[in-house]
């Protein structure tokens, strides 16, 4: 079985001695490509470390990541780096939008820095905001724009690149309930488009929104729910919007 991300015994440390803080214990964790899973549990039992390690931004104390098949974790930062820019989506809480850029060059960004030609990153960054119905605010800087259209904005940039894991950190955390919904569609959109989701999230509702739901206490997975039986999807179609960039 092909997994688009595989986890295995995954343990991360914060501090040393008596105030260490262990964030993540030992945690096994595979999707399969297509699949939508969401991690929900108490405030601080490491749903964020979990996303950051599978991400690289934070290196694992112990265990093994592999993406697409791909072992990450004993990259180089350069290495990982250069591989996140293209595997990886990551949406985060509160945007993380460069408030010096416009919109369109906010999700054009990632893949110029990946070595795209400017032209052909601008004008997929317009299709990926036209899909996501923020379009009219291409030419805005982000400060101008609500926070639902500012998470909208940060999902086309997350999908810039085409990945192949796309992570969201509370992607609804900071929106009104009615934003929520227009967010929450769009994952489910993307979802039935084929794309591997991992998020963690507070809301039941997003949660629900997923083919399987993981309980998190104290750093370990405690309880499983599977909210659509049977196999997840074995071919992952390759997400585009308004043709090939
Ligand atoms: N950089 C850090 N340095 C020290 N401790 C940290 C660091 N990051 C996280 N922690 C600690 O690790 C534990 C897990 O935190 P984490 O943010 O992963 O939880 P969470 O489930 O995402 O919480 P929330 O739902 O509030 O975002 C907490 O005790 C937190 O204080």
């Amino acid at each position: 079985m092909h997994f688009t991300l595989l986890a295995r015994d995954l343990v991360k440390r914060f501090g040393e001695g008596p105030a260490a803080v262990w964030a993540v214990r030992g945690v096994d964790l595979a999707l399969a490509p297509g699949e939508f899973v969401a991690l929900t549990g108490p405030s601080g039992c490491g749903k964020s470390t979990l996303l950051h390690l599978i991400a690289g931004f934070e290196r694992p104390d112990r265990g093994t990541i592999e993406i697409d098949g791909r072992r990450v974790d004993s990259l180089s930062e350069a290495e990982w780096a250069r591989f996140r820019r293209h595997a990886i989506g990551f949406v985060f809480q509160f945007f993380n939008l460069v408030d010096t850029l416009t919109v369109e060059e906010n999700v054009a960004l990632p893949a110029i820095v990946g070595g795209q030609r400017r032209r052909t990153a601008r004008r997929r960054a317009r299709q990926l905001l036209e899909a996501l119905g923020v379009a009219d605010r291409a030419s805005e800087l982000p400060t101008r724009l609500s926070g639902g259209e500012q998470q909208r904005v940060a999902l086309a940039r997350a999908l810039a690149t085409e990945p192949r894991l796309l992570l969201a950190d509370e992607p609804t955390g900071s929106l009104d309930s009615q934003t929520t919904s227009v967010v929450l569609a769009l994952l489910r959109d993307l979802h039935a488009r084929g794309q591997t989701i991992l998020l963690a999230t507070h809301d039941q509702r997003v949660a629900s929104a997923a083919d399987r739901v993981l309980q998190m206490r104290d750093g370990r997975i405690t309880e499983e729910t599977v909210l659509v039986p049977g196999q997840p999807k074995a071919t992952l179609s390759r997400l585009r919007y308004g043709g090939s960039p």
